[in-house]
């Protein structure tokens, strides 16, 4: 189990960090000149240099939880604490490559069934210790960062033993999963009945169930499955009050659907400890193919039309030409130039990847769908690019964060960030993120790339997902991105009114807790405070994440 997270793990996605993936040397030389000098070798800290404080567990706590879990599941070595300090954002990897103190937990409890976590909850009100519940702990905005919020000690409640499939409902197609199985268990339980939940974000390979339904996640199949909230049909979650278990029926109009409040609640409001999920047949067949349009414009237009015509592929991914561009450079190889040859021959002048994927039972149940989508982008004007661009990007669906790794030993500031909105304000949000990003992360010998996609669209709107890239300021490094990440928050909450939502998909964690008021309101605000007192009467779940500290 401590494979896949540990502290060597916790600087980079994979244990192998860079090792895992190959830049051409060609590629880096490009990558250097469009953004400035790249410092092959930059250090990391080594494990003894980081900064891990006493564990401040109160004995009489300790074997409290120790009574309820075992003493062999309550942790409070250094590894273990290290291991759980922080998700997996930049500014997580790069504190944990730098000297100096981390947001370590006093202890890691790993409960192994719902009781167990509902008595770890009791146990922790009465001692007074904030919680912070972590199942891959992959969040990049601070959701899993261990925040005392005042309290005596701070656990982190690592829910990887609750790993089972509980049940299988063929006739309803729903499964229970409990909250600690990651992605791919999750669909290799599910495989074994032919079935699928179709859920396949990036962070796929380590997430878990419970995270996704407490994050409203969206994977890269959005379009054809939904985003992880449409697949939660009922939820048990552990909350110090006591268990509450909501979902009975599909659908139901007995009172406001309190299941929101448990999708989206980001270990604030309970520790979900088992899902019930809406799951699918898996598809016999799957095709990718990739396009091309000219110019963003042109592909946000296509995109649009797809969606409001219902003809959206399952998987659909529009990429502005500066993220063709760079991911173009960053395969490097001989056919990169051809393409890009025999796009000017056909007069594609600002080249902008669009790719599409379908899943389906039959051949010809995708072909039929597949049929509609392209006949309507021909006559959008987009380049068919053929089957090899779109498996391409299928093969290297996952490469993202192992590349992260290999850009980050390279000296480089590499984040993500995403928004959403409606169509008539895609172009003009993009444009004034892009903008304030580049403001102000622009400096002497330091060019930075602002890339954006469309990974998930709906008929009245759709997200935009920025990846930004440039040499790293050695000066100061975490002041560098703390300052371009709050101008691209400002930007996207608007002057008055939000120009976008502050998160589509990575959820609020305490990174996007203070623009959260500026999108549901003061009185939004005080609903969820509310709503945290009736389940968290002394706000020990996982204080600072969601709602702000008070
Ligand atoms: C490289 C990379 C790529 C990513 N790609 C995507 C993507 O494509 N789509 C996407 O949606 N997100 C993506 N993310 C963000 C992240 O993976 C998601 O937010 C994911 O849903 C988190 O799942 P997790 O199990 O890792 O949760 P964690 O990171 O452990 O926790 C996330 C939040 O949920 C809470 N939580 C976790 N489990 C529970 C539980 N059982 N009960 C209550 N609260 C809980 C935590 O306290 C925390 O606030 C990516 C992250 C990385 C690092």
């Amino acid at each position: 189990m401590s494979d896949l997270l540990d502290h060597r793990v916790r600087h980079a996605w994979t244990p192998g960090g860079a090792a895992a993936v190959h830049l051409p040397p060609k590629a880096v030389r490009r990558l250097a000149e469009r953004i400035g000098p790249l410092r092959a070798g930059a250090a990391v800290a080594r494990e003894s240099d980081l900064a891990v404080p006493e564990s401040a567990l109160p004995p009489a706590a300790s074997a409290d939880l120790a009574e309820v879990v075992g003493a062999e599941h309550v942790l409070t070595d250094r590894v273990a604490r290290l291991g759980r300090c922080g998700g997996l954002s930049y500014l997580d990897l790069l504190r944990r490559r730098l000297p100096g103190e981390l947001p370590v937990p006093d202890a890691v409890l790993l409960p192994g069934d719902p009781e167990q976590v509902q008595r770890v909850l009791e146990a922790c009100a009465r001692h007074d210790l904030a919680v912070v519940p972590f199942g891959g702990g992959t969040s990049v905005v601070g959701g899993v960062t261990a925040a005392r919020g005042g309290k005596h000690a701070v656990v982190v409640l690592d829910l990887r033993r609750l790993n089972r499939l509980v049940s299988v409902d063929p006739v309803s197609r729903l499964a229970v999963f409990q909250a600690g199985v990651r992605g791919p268990e999750a669909e290799r339980l599910l495989a074994a009945h032919g079935l699928t939940l179709g859920h396949v974000p990036q962070s796929f390979e380590r997430a878990t169930i419970g995270g996704f339904a407490a994050t409203r996640s969206a994977g890269q199949a959005s379009a054809g499955y939904g985003r992880f909230e449409d697949m939660v049909e009922g939820v048990r979650l552990a909350t110090p009050r006591g268990e509450w278990r909501l979902g009975v029926a599909p659908a139901s109009a007995a009172g406001p659907d309190l299941r929101e409040l448990a999708v989206g609640s980001e270990g604030a409001l309970g520790v979900l400890t088992e899902v019930t999920v809406r799951v699918r047949p898996l598809p016999a067949v799957e095709r990718f193919e990739g396009f091309v349009l000219d110019g963003w414009e042109r592909g946000t237009a296509a995109v649009r039309e797809l969606a409001q015509a219902g003809a959206l592929a399952d998987v659909t991914r529009l990429s502005d030409a500066d993220e063709t561009e760079i991911s173009l450079t960053l395969k490097g190889g001989g056919r990169t130039a051809l393409l890009r040859r025999y796009l000017r021959a056909r007069g594609v002048a600002e080249p902008c990847l669009l790719v599409l994927g379908w899943h389906g039972g039959t051949r010809r149940e995708i072909g039929g769908r597949r049929a509609r989508t392209v006949r309507m982008l021909r006559a959008a004007g987009a380049v068919r690019l053929g089957r090899s661009a779109g498996e391409a990007w299928r093969a290297g669906r996952f490469a993202g964060p192992r590349q992260r790794d290999a850009l980050l030993d390279l000296g480089l500031c590499v984040e993500t960030l995403e928004t959403a909105t409606h169509w008539s304000t895609l172009s003009r949000l993009r444009t004034e993120v892009r903008a304030a990003l580049v403001d102000s992360l622009r400096a002497p010998g330091r060019s930075p790339v602002v890339m954006c996609h469309v990974s998930h669209a709906y008929e009245t709107g759709a997200s935009l997902y920025f990846t930004v890239l440039l040499p790293r300021d050695d000066a100061d490094p975490v002041g560098q991105w703390v300052r371009a990440k709050r101008a691209a928050c400002q930007a996207i909450a608007g002057s008055g009114s939000p120009l976008g939502t502050i998160s589509h998909h990575h959820a609020v964690g305490a990174d996007h807790a203070p623009y959260l008021a500026g999108e549901i309101g003061e009185i939004g605000i005080s609903v969820l405070a509310a709503a945290k007192r009736a389940v968290d009467p002394t706000g020990i779940l996982n204080p600072g994440t969601l709602l702000r500290e008070q």
